[in-house]
């Protein structure tokens, strides 16, 4: 499904701030896979999904999704395809237009619909059944505008919106790091149910080791631009946290 091949990236070259963020990144992922990024501060893996989503232009190297070259194109193009979350929660949503409109945007925009297009009785309904499989009573909220959510309802409408129409890549930056605890494990299972649902090839930056052992099945360890462990089978299922911390101490 995703194929990145020998990505490099270099922040101010030539200069005494240069920087290679991306260091030779080859990556491929299967169909339905959900990969943890795990990685110290400064590893590189925003510049990763930056890189994967067009935010930021490679180097060098090949990114294809699906059969489709995406190596070059402008961020527009790719997000045809992507879906992304941040950490803040507050990205992703408008939040003067009311939760049916943030849906009907993004809907409109996932079917190619000219955006003149006005959001139809039929789509208000499944609107609504989207937002109850969410279990957050949003679905009696949806003339309301979404400056009025919590956090963790913003971030399960936006984790909404970006697979109303599903998506060949779903890209999650600590989508759930600046949630409360109780709140994170709430979107965290919505986004297990969602992926899971619609079979969508995930990848998700975490700093949480428990989070990245409970999802996903495989993961990456990033350190100084490169991927240096990749686990997946077996080897994703048995790893343990002091493994992992290891792991960390080792690159
Ligand atoms: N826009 C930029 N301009 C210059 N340097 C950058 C830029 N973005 C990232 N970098 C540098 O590239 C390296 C990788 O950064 P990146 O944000 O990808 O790391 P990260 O693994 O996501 O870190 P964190 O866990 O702290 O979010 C770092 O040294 C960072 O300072």
């Amino acid at each position: 499904m995703l194929d990145l091949n020998d990505i490099c990236m270099t922040f101010h070259p030539g200069t005494v701030n240069e920087r290679r963020a991306l260091d030779h990144v080859s990556l491929h992922l299967n169909d339905g896979d959900f990969v943890c990024v795990l990685g110290s501060n400064g590893a590189g893996k925003s510049t990763l999904l930056n890189a994967i989503s067009g935010a930021l232009q490679a180097d060098t190297g090949t990114i294809v999704l699906d059969g489709i070259d995406l190596s070059g194109r402008p961020e527009h193009v790719r997000s045809r395809y992507m879906g992304r979350l941040f950490q803040d929660p507050m990205r992703g949503t408008a939040p003067d237009m009311s939760i049916v409109e943030n849906l009907g945007l993004a809907y409109i925009r996932g079917k190619r619909m000219g955006l003149g297009r006005a959001i139809r009785r039929q789509d208000r309904v499944f609107f609504r059944e989207r937002l109850a499989m969410l279990g957050l009573g949003l679905e009696d909220r949806m003339d309301q505008p979404v400056g009025l959510l919590s956090g963790g309802q913003r971030q399960a409408l936006t984790l909404l919106m970006a697979t109303i129409v599903t998506p060949k890549l779903l890209l999650l930056d600590e989508h759930t790091a600046a949630l409360d605890p109780k709140t994170a494990a709430v979107v965290m299972e919505l986004t297990q149910k969602i992926v899971s649902e619609h079979h969508i090839t995930t990848i998700m930056i975490t700093h949480n080791l428990r989070q990245s052992l409970e999802y996903g099945n495989k993961m990456i360890i990033m350190n100084e631009g490169r991927i240096v462990s990749l686990l997946e089978g077996e080897e994703k299922q048995n790893i343990t946290i002091p493994r992992l911390l290891e792991m960390y101490d080792l690159v």
